[in-house]
């Protein structure tokens, strides 16, 4: 298939093929006032993936949602949804970026017939089922009929979702679906991002949370300041550390030189712990050897990098929520 670049200034620019959800080239926006909030931005977001926009708040991440469907003009650069014309990739993309507002006192059902009347792509016709499918596919049926503002904030997110899916969408673009939802509402949009994934929908998800993203997603990029610092599988972004052994015990310097002399590297205790590269070793050995030399354990851990480390070492900065 031949991908088509919407360019900044001219609408449709031919560009190479790819088999990707989203690409952008060099995507740009600087605000007027000087404010550049998206940087040079190349996402390649491949089909099928769920994938993690994460960055603190600020980043970028709204605006080059914003950009992507064409509710914000580049600057500068590139962009390509589902190798697709906008006008037609559109029809195909559902989208939930500063939730739809719901009218309190209509059902479920009610609103998503409102709020399909106000979508200029929708086919008229077919609009009762397509929102009977929409609540099914959430979870509501059974709350169909009932007024939204008896529904909890779980609810009112899955509908929010609903609404982003009442027609057939091959991209689900999702900005920040879990921000202000109880523990409760958070698993139940994380649960359902995972099916609808299941179902083979592409998931372009933006989050501020490192360990959401680490759950529920297969691929991320990381934002910062309106650069992308890293992208690819969560895998490949963690498998550039390494993967360390804790162990607590009462015998620090003996926990140490038993794992020296194992030949882990980089070993070192720290605030009552021993802490050593994994490297190709296994834990269960380990233990074996401290336990032959006579070194108590009372706790042994290994400690796989997480996204907040991938964030820090490429950053040299926390990973500030806040922003
Ligand atoms: N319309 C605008 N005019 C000027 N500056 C803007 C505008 N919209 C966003 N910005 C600025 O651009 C930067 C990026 O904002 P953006 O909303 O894209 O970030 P974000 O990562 O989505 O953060 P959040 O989760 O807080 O929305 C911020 O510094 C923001 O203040």
């Amino acid at each position: 298939m031949t991908a088509v670049m919407q360019e900044a200034g001219a609408p449709f620019g031919a560009a190479p093929p790819s088999g990707d959800a989203i690409v952008t080239e060099g995507l740009t926006k600087r605000f007027r006032g000087g404010q550049v909030a998206v940087d040079a931005l190349d996402l390649a977001v491949p089909r099928g993936s769920v994938f993690g926009f994460l960055g603190p708040n600020g980043s970028g991440k709204t605006t080059t949602i914003r950009m992507l469907l064409g509710l914000v003009a580049p600057t500068a650069g590139e962009y390509a949804v589902l190798g697709l014309p906008q006008a037609e990739a559109l029809p195909k993309v559902g989208a939930l970026v500063e939730g739809p507002a719901f009218y309190p006192y209509l059902s479920g059902t009610a609103n998503l017939m409102r709020f399909d009347a106000a979508d200029p792509y929708a086919v008229r016709g077919t609009v009762r089922r397509r929102v009977e499918e929409a609540l099914e596919r959430v979870g509501l049926s059974a709350a169909a009929g009932k007024r939204y503002r008896n529904y909890s904030l779980g609810m009112r997110q899955r509908l929010a979702i609903a609404a982003a899916l009442l027609g057939p969408r091959e991209l689900l673009i999702l900005d920040e679906p879990t921000n202000g939802l109880d523990p409760q509402g958070t698993r139940e949009v994380r649960a359902l991002v995972k099916e609808i994934a299941a179902d083979g929908t592409t998931v372009f998800v933006s989050s501020h949370l490192l360990a959401e993203v680490e759950q529920m997603c297969t691929h991320a990029a990381i934002m910062r300041a309106g650069r992308l610092v890293a992208q690819g599988t969560i895998a490949s972004l963690n498998g550039g550390l390494v993967t360390r052994i804790r162990v607590e015990t009462p015998d620090e310097p003996g926990a140490a030189r038993v794992l020296g002399s194992l030949g882990l590297a980089e070993v070192r205790i720290e605030g009552g712990q021993v802490l050593a590269e994994l490297g190709g070793h296994a834990p269960e050995q380990i233990n074996a050897a401290l336990v032959g030399e006579g070194v108590a354990v009372r706790g042994l851990a290994v400690v796989r990098p997480s996204l907040e480390d991938v964030f820090v070492g490429l950053t040299g900065e926390g990973f500030d929520v806040d922003g």
